[in-house]
């Protein structure tokens, strides 16, 4: 049997503020640092080692995992960061308050927008300093592939391309896994594995800094799951 462990980030500053986040590369919140320590702390005394890492470009994943490797004395493991693993783009939403935002548009509104599996929140511009194509992080990125806002269907399609290059071989050469992400990356990747219908994903929410692990058959099929919980 593979085990396979998925861990998102830590409380970040912005999800104690209540703010739409997205690609915002924002911190962790001390509580994040507390969540992703005790991460560590739970793997390592259930007895967990890994080989490999893999977390996305924004330092609220890269943190966790480093705080959690670091618990787990771990830290030289190779780690490959990827924008694939990104959190999903919140385009023009990104900086702005959930609650603020449902008042001014509406709660069912701001549900779809934060929820529905294929509906765009309102886009950015390219001359928006929020754009992505001005960062130097994604300076390898096409202008097709540098989102303006994006769908969880966006999210699976750009995160599945990096699980079947990069993980599935690592997996199936018997590497230990650990993935350090994000709230809607990590749904995008558990609806995929579990094939959760498009109606039924807005119902899976991903708490922070709990280690969810999944134990998969040799084919990478799914057996079962479970967090890691004291
Ligand atoms: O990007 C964000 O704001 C959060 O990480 C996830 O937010 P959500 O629960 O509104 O999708």
């Amino acid at each position: 049997m593979i085990r396979l462990v998925l861990i998102r980030h830590g409380e970040s500053t912005w999800n104690k503020e209540n703010r739409f986040t997205g690609w915002t590369d924002v911190d962790l919140s001390e509580k994040g640092v507390a969540e992703a320590r005790a991460a560590g702390r739970r793997l390592r005394e259930a007895g967990f080692v890994f080989d490999q890492a893999y977390t996305s470009l924004l330092k609220r994943a890269i943190k966790t995992l480093d705080l959690v490797l670091d618990e787990m004395d771990q830290l030289w493991i190779p780690v490959d960061k990827s924008w694939r693993l990104n959190e999903r783009h919140y385009g023009a939403l990104q900086g702005l308050n959930k609650a603020d935002t449902a008042a001014r548009y509406g709660e069912e509104q701001v549900h779809i927008w934060r929820r529905s599996y294929d509906v765009p929140p309102p886009p950015l511009l390219r001359d928006d300093p929020r754009y992505p194509g001005r960062d130097p992080r994604y300076a390898g990125l096409t202008e097709a592939e540098l989102p303006l806002a994006e769908t969880l269907k966006d999210t699976v399609a750009r995160f599945t391309v990096f699980w079947d290059r990069i993980i599935v071989p690592s997996l199936k050469e018997g590497r230990k896994v650990i993935i350090s992400a994000h709230g809607n990356s990590l749904r995008a990747l558990v609806k995929y594995l579990d094939h959760i219908p498009d109606d039924k994903i807005a119902d899976l929410e991903i708490p922070t800094g709990v280690p969810l692990v999944y134990e998969l058959d040799p084919s990478l099929v799914p057996l079962g799951k479970y967090y890691l919980e004291d």
